[in-house]
């Protein structure tokens, strides 16, 4: 396994990517139309019992179902603290390469500053830069990876992503509850006593040949459930919908970005589906987003609800352990893992 050059460093240096960043076929379009992600008023999901609450969680449950996303907003966090998210991030990717590396990811490890794993020489790589780092368990101080700079970069990462997990426990109910299900929990049950937190924050440097070459390849997320603060300036995410077509998702101002992830497929029995999605890159801006990612506890067994399977929806996944575990290099080699688990 080796790694590959940040592609910061290449985005400033050449004028066209090297070969192993190119799709032979390119990537389509250039006419992508733009998806219509129901915006979704959190505080309405919390009282759930108005008339306007039930209206809020039938969106939800019609978004979920289907396109896989909705734009959280009115969420509480303000746009100065989410300036600060975005601050942070942007200060870490602009640190000198020595000092970045001081956070470098271990070769065989995902926490840490880095990008893609190379596992096979026909790999396609991602024209994309990343930090990851563990939030739940906290595995952050003996790994070292930890950024020592920005100072406050800590505090807002651990704030956001305790912001983010209230407002999880929020959609993961809201969901049960728009299922018409009796047990309000069992999703949130399903997440077990130590759900993990994994945090992304991603630096697509501009890239002088976006018809040929993505910021992230096409990909389900691992998660359960997945939300991401965009950038607020500049488009990148495109998802595959059922019509075989790529559209793009919208930005809206400082709304959370929320989609399903593979193992809330599973859990919801296929219910609700983890959009297939990826990345473009643009000629000449750069984009920064990060994305925190809410998965159940390692140690327990997930699978399809009781409360969803009969006889007209049967049981179609069977149930897993760690499900994240052979994720990254099925996903570097093209393949979906929840497809092996279909029945
Ligand atoms: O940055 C984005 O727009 C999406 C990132 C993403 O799909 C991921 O990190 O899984
Ligand atoms: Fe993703």
């Amino acid at each position: 396994m080796a790694t590959a050059t940040a592609v910061q460093e290449l985005s400033g240096t050449v004028t066209s990517p090297p070969e192993k960043y190119l799709l032979k076929d390119g990537i389509g379009g250039p006419n992508f139309p733009l998806l219509a992600v129901p915006a979704i008023d959190l505080s309405l999901l919390t009282a759930s019992s108005s008339p306007q609450g039930e209206r809020e969680l039938d969106k939800l449950n019609c978004a979920f179902s289907s396109c896989g996303y909705i734009q959280v907003v009115n969420h509480g966090m303000d746009d100065s603290f989410l300036d600060e998210v975005h601050g942070v991030t942007k200060e870490f990717f602009s640190l000198p390469m020595e000092e970045k590396m001081k956070c470098a990811r271990p070769k065989d490890d995902m926490d840490g500053y880095g990008n893609d794993t190379v596992y096979s020489d026909n790999q396609t790589l991602d024209w994309n830069d990343r930090l990851y780092l563990n939030v739940k368990p906290d595995t952050i101080r003996k790994l070292k990876v930890w950024p020592q700079n920005p100072k406050n970069f800590r505090k807002v990462l651990l704030k956001f992503s305790d912001e983010l997990e209230k407002m999880n426990e929020v959609i993961l109910r809201a969901m049960a509850k728009s299922l018409k299900l009796k047990e309000e929990e069992c999703f949130l049950n399903q997440m077990g006593e130590n759900q993990t937190v994994l945090s992304r924050f991603n630096l697509y440097p501009p890239c002088p040949r976006p018809d040929a070459v993505l910021a992230a390849k096409a990909h389900g997320d691992a998660s359960a459930m997945t939300y991401l603060l965009q950038d607020n300036k500049v488009e990148g995410l495109q998802t595959l919908m059922k019509d075989g077509q790529w559209y793009r998702v919208p930005i809206i101002h400082n709304a959370i970005l929320v989609n399903i992830g593979d193992q809330l497929e599973i859990m919801s029995n296929g219910i609700f589906e983890s959009p297939i999605h990826r990345v473009v890159t643009n000629p000449d801006k750069e984009r920064i987003t990060i994305a925190i990612f809410f998965s159940p506890d390692p140690t327990s067994e997930i699978g399809p609800h009781q409360g969803l399977v009969d006889e007209k929806r049967p049981k179609l996944f069977n149930s897993v352990v760690d499900y994240t575990a052979n994720y990254f290099q099925s996903f570097q080699t093209g393949k979906r893992p929840i497809d092996l688990l279909r029945l």
